[in-house]
């Protein structure tokens, strides 16, 4: 899939302003605090309905703008267009596509955008929040079921922990109807997500023997934030005296986790930064590879500060094979990457927030 056109209205320094894209590589160039972060953020909203960048969803409105919009121009690789749009109007959000009014999942189900960026390191390096978002996303975009399993708990787990909470002990036959949703809607969960890394693994070592051979064969592990030995319900039950303690629930889906180990960096720590980031980055190349195996398009793909983050091999390395399968690319730097001076590529100069068309 790519997209045709965005426009951003009230995102951080971006006041009003058209994007038109062609397919393949865009560059957006220019100077620091310019505004072309703000571009992909733009474009990884409509997929996402949340920044990549860490803070409040507040900072993304432009500072006495009342209101932010992102709209799309997206075509599928079927030929199917659609307009896509996402807006905030105090703390209202609303999406919309094709003119009528959806839920932001049904927005996030409609376009994909995976984003490498100069925090995507934290997916490896992070804690393990970073990683369940990336894996929820995935599995969302490829198993339906998902979307409903992770309402229920999440509902569930709030209910929990307002119980757990409360300033006298509530009876436990007020705790057992949640906890049997918990159990349930966990089972589902994890069922879908253990399936999905089972589907990613070898879209990783693919990625991974491309980009970091000399690390050897890798493993991925996933645990699913409870013992593999008894059900959720069951150790909810017998560990509610420490949850009550704690004030919330200390185990189940909403504490999964997975990770990747490689022959010769066994833990996390063996990894220096740049091979941090280079897993990072396989780990997002293996999702758009997969997501294109299970829909048939590729995802949308930002490249953020890609000279800075990667080495001039690596950076053509990955261009390169995002252009042989037709992804569209969007890159942003200082400067145009030299890595991609050689190829078609279209680039806008932004400056303080202003797009000009330079090739
Ligand atoms: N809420 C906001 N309202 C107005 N301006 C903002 C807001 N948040 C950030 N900015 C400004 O918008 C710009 C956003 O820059 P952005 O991160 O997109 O730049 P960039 O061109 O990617 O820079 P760099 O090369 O330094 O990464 C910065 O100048 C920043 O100070």
């Amino acid at each position: 899939m790519r997209l045709e056109s965005l426009r951003i209205r009230g995102l951080r320094c971006l006041e009003d302003v058209a994007v038109p894209l062609g397919p393949g590589v865009t560059v957006f160039a220019g100077a620091n605090g310019a505004g072309k972060t703000s571009i992909l953020e733009a474009a990884f909203l409509l997929s996402h309905a949340r920044s990549f960048r860490s803070g409040a969803k507040d900072a993304l409105l432009q500072r006495g703008a009342a209101g932010l919009s992102v709209f799309a121009e997206l075509r599928h690789d079927d030929g199917r267009g659609q307009r896509i749009g996402l807006g905030r109007q105090g703390v209202r959000w609303e999406a919309r596509v094709d003119g009528d009014v959806v839920s932001l999942s049904e927005l996030v189900g409609e376009c994909a955008v995976v984003c490498f960026e100069p925090g995507s390191h934290d997916l490896i390096a992070g804690g393990a929040e970073e990683r369940r978002r990336y894996l929820d996303w995935g599995v969302f975009h490829v198993e339906h079921e998902f979307i409903s399993a992770w309402r229920r708990y999440q509902r569930a787990l709030k209910q929990r922990n307002v119980l757990l909470r409360a300033s006298t002990v509530p009876p436990e036959a007020l705790f057992l109807p949640w906890e049997a949703e918990l159990d349930a809607a966990a089972g589902v969960i994890d069922r879908l997500r253990d399936l999905y890394l089972t589907a990613l693994r070898p879209h990783i070592e693919k990625a991974m023997a491309g980009l970091l051979p000399e690390l050897g064969p890798m493993e991925l592990r996933y645990r699913r934030g409870w013992a593999e030995d008894a059900p959720l319900g069951e150790l909810l039950a017998t560990q509610r005296g420490r949850d009550l303690a704690r004030g919330h629930t200390t185990i189940g889906s909403h504490r999964a986790d997975w990770s990747i180990a490689f022959e010769h960096a066994p833990l996390r720590e063996h990894l220096s930064r740049g091979q941090e980031k280079l897993t990072a980055l396989g780990c997002v190349l293996a999702q758009a590879s997969l997501y294109a195996e299970r829909k048939g398009e590729w995802p949308i793909v930002c490249l953020d500060d890609l000279a800075s983050e990667l080495d001039k091999a690596h950076q053509a390395a990955v261009v390169g094979q995002l252009g042989a399968v037709g992804a569209q690319v969007l890159v942003t730097g200082t400067e145009v990457p030299e890595a991609l001076q050689a190829g078609p590529t279209r680039v806008f100069h932004v400056e303080q927030g202003h797009l000009a068309p330079l090739l």
